[in-house]
């Protein structure tokens, strides 16, 4: 019997798919790339993903013998997990995998927003000596606004607590024992942005949540808000924040995320006061290790029903 197809339609670490190799027709394609992603799909029994291939119902229909999409990294957005669950196809994300890395890189965006690290470098570079132009505020007994106390909003509450920030949350869904760990005070929508100096945003990406933070959200908005995205782009309506900041009503926004990727077309990229990464939360050699393992064990897990990987 022919071993089944397992398609890696993003990148992952090649020694984790050179490992599935010696059980599995390990198979490579682009899928961003629509055409690319159906034309390969059909043969797919596994379907290993990360953030830029989009699996709906047409991609589904397309894979007669798909039984799994592992998704290395923890976002499923970019999948249908109901129409899966009606094709019986399983859907395993690695939801510990990249926390870490987010939070690190969050409270890393939001010390560059509070300290314009990024142009006072650029006026070194460029032969300049600016000390005057530089001047920044200081994080410490400033409030920062957490939306969506989940595995990276508490990371960065405990985090930004060591810089000495007074910790204010929105989740309807907070777990107790997150509020308790983080000295967080749960508030409303509207309070979280009126107090805060520094909104960061970690909810999912939903059908509750696209446009979340939106004109009137950020009218509600305390003047010189530091805004930071590393959860996802369609959260924050970027028509709206573009205002916000041209207006200087919203002092600077870290983005990492962004409503289509690559943002070609957002009204944010060029403003001055946006810092823009190209969704590099989970870069860490660290996190793509494990989100490329969990997903590859789901794999394993699925298709054969064992887990031989001595770390497991
Ligand atoms: N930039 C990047 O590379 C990465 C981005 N992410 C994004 O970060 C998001 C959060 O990740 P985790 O913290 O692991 O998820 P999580 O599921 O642990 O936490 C999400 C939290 O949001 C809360 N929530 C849901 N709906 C809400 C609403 N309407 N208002 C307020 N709170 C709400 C939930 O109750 C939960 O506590 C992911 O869904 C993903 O989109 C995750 C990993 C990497
Ligand atoms: O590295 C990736 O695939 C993106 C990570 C991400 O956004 C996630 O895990 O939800």
């Amino acid at each position: 019997m022919p071993a089944p197809v397992v398609l890696v339609a993003d990148p992952l670490p090649a020694h984790l798919t050179d490992e599935l190799a010696a059980d599995f027709d390990v198979r490579h394609c682009t899928g961003a790339d629509r055409a690319q992603l159906l034309a390969a799909v059909p043969e797919a029994s596994a379907l290993l993903i990360r953030s830029a291939t989009r699996v709906d119902q047409e991609v589904l229909d397309a894979a007669p013998r798909l039984r799994v999409v592992a998704r290395a990294g923890v976002g499923l957005d970019n999948v249908d997990v109901a129409a899966a669950a009606r094709a019986g196809v399983t859907v395993a994300n690695a939801p510990y995998s990249n926390v870490v890395s987010v939070a690190e890189l969050t409270v890393g965006l939001v010390v560059a927003l509070a300290r314009p690290v990024l142009p006072a470098s650029a006026s070194v570079h460029a032969g300049q000596w600016r000390r005057a132009d530089f001047q920044g505020v200081e994080l410490a007994g400033r409030t920062v606004g957490i939306l969506g106390l989940g595995k990276v909003g508490e990371l960065v509450a405990t985090r930004l607590r060591a810089f000495d920030m007074h910790v204010l949350t929105h989740d309807p869904y907070a777990r107790a024992d997150a509020l308790e760990r983080t000295g967080a005070q749960a508030v409303s929508l509207e309070e979280l942005l009126r107090r805060s100096d520094v909104l960061t945003i970690h909810v999912p990406l939903t059908d509750a949540t696209r446009g979340l933070i939106g004109e009137r959200e950020l009218a509600w908005a305390k003047p010189g808000l530091r805004l930071v995205n590393t959860a996802r782009g369609g959260i924050v309506d970027e028509t709206a924040l573009a205002r916000a900041l041209k207006e200087e009503w919203v002092a600077g926004a870290a983005l990492d995320v962004f409503e289509f990727e690559p943002p070609l077309s957002s009204p944010l990229l060029g403003l001055p006061n946006v810092i823009a990464t190209p969704h590099i939360g989970a870069g860490t050699a660290q996190a793509q290790e494990r989100a490329g393992r969990e997903a590859v064990q789901a794999v394993r897990q699925a298709l054969t029903g064992s887990d031989p990987d001595p770390e497991a």
